[in-house]
């Protein structure tokens, strides 16, 4: 027998793009890869843990053992799902990020699909995308960022409205969905896992104007999506709900049109649901998206909170370091260093399996 190995690539994602708060996503040049290595037992090593090892962004504090961290623990309720209770044996991951974590660019929903691929993988499931998204839907709970993440592009998202028996099955504490650690004598805790319902998420892609690139511009202190979901209010007036709506509907083929239209964008990617709420987390957040505008900085088309924050996403066709150094003279005003990329739009998640 030979070793199996292959290769897990996610992209990175910004949610909302202003008005679109849980509703649509946008896969970016930045990726979660894994290398995957399952060799097979030899006298010498009959059987041991997983090893993972990890470099790049979040490596200081991202957990090692595969019991802790959320890929693998994503993994594991994926094979029990589907009656395998144990990881490969000698399985070796290799993890390198280039996402920044808690920062408002996916980190969370790029490792919950690479959770999601790895288990579908390890176990041979054959599952297909809408299943994957469904387990994907059982952890992190807005489909936003784990669509994008898994199909890639310019994406808009709804949850099912599930019947009493589905509800509750998805609605299980995410302790029960992803138990921390492996059990003692693993019949009990190995099976019966809650299964997610069937059909959770769908989702639609929109076009996107090539021209458009993705400006991050990415303040160096973490923001927990909990924290930035915490200070939102829990009802909204219907005036601001119909300012982002129309927002909303004109922003999706906005973006898809060429030449696009710096006018029509920069207002529809305004937005009264979340970011208001938000600027007591970001200080700068109000005066960047007000100071940074199309006519101040030809070649922008518009700006917003990228997903929970506290990263700002600049959409634009040029002038992409104008944008960015106006930014960041602004949040250093505040006492906050950023640093920043230009991106493009990525493709989805995808797997290559390597011949040995
Ligand atoms: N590659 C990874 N491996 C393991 N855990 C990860 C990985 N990436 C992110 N995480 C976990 O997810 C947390 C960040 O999730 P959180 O939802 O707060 O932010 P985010 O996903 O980066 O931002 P947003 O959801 O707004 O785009 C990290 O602190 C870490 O615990
Ligand atoms: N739509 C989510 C994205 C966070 O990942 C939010 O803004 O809270």
């Amino acid at each position: 027998m030979t070793d199996r190995s292959f290769t897990i690539k996610v992209p990175a994602t910004s949610a909302n793009i202003g008005p679109g708060f849980d509703v649509v996503g946008l896969s970016l040049s930045l990726h979660l890869t894994l290398k995957v290595t399952v060799s097979p037992p030899t006298p010498q090593s009959p059987s041991r843990p997983p090893i993972l090892t990890y470099t790049g962004e979040g490596s200081d504090e991202v957990p090692l053992d595969a019991y802790k961290n959320l890929t693998t623990r994503v993994a594991l309720y994926v094979l029990r799902c589907n009656n395998i209770t144990k990881f490969p044996t000698n399985l070796t991951i290799e993890v390198n990020n280039e996402i920044p974590f808690g920062r408002g660019l996916g980190s969370s929903g790029a490792a919950v699909i690479a959770g999601v691929l790895l288990g579908n993988q390890l176990g041979n499931l054959n599952l297909p995308q809408t299943r994957l998204l469904d387990f994907a839907l059982m952890v992190e709970r807005h489909p936003d960022n784990v669509t994008a993440a898994l199909v890639g592009g310019f994406v808009g998202s709804y949850l099912r409205e599930l019947d009493k028996a589905s509800t509750e099955a998805a609605s299980v504490p995410l302790s029960e969905v992803l138990p921390e650690y492996p059990p003692d004598a693993s019949e009990e805790w190995g099976l019966n896992p809650p299964q997610p319902p069937i059909g959770i998420g769908h989702y639609v892609r929109f076009g996107w104007a090539h021209s458009i690139k993705a400006i991050a511009i990415i303040p160096r202190f973490e923001l927990s999506t909990a924290k930035a979901r915490s200070v939102l209010p829990l009802e909204y007036s219907r005036k601001d709900l119909v300012f982002n709506l129309q927002r909303l509907a004109v922003l999706t083929t906005a973006l898809s049109r060429e030449p696009p239209d710096p006018e029509l964008i920069y207002e529809a990617m305004k937005d009264r649901i979340h970011q208001p709420y938000r600027k007591t987390l970001i200080p700068g957040l109000p005066e960047v998206t007000s100071n940074i505008t199309p006519d101040s900085h030809p070649g922008l088309l518009g700006i917003c909170l990228s997903g929970a924050g506290p990263t700002i996403l600049a959409l634009a066709t040029g002038g992409y370091e104008k944008i960015a150094e106006d930014a960041r003279a602004i949040f250093n005003e505040k006492g906050i260093e950023v640093d920043w990329k230009v991106l493009t739009v990525a493709g989805g998640s995808f797997i290559e399996e390597h011949d040995n």
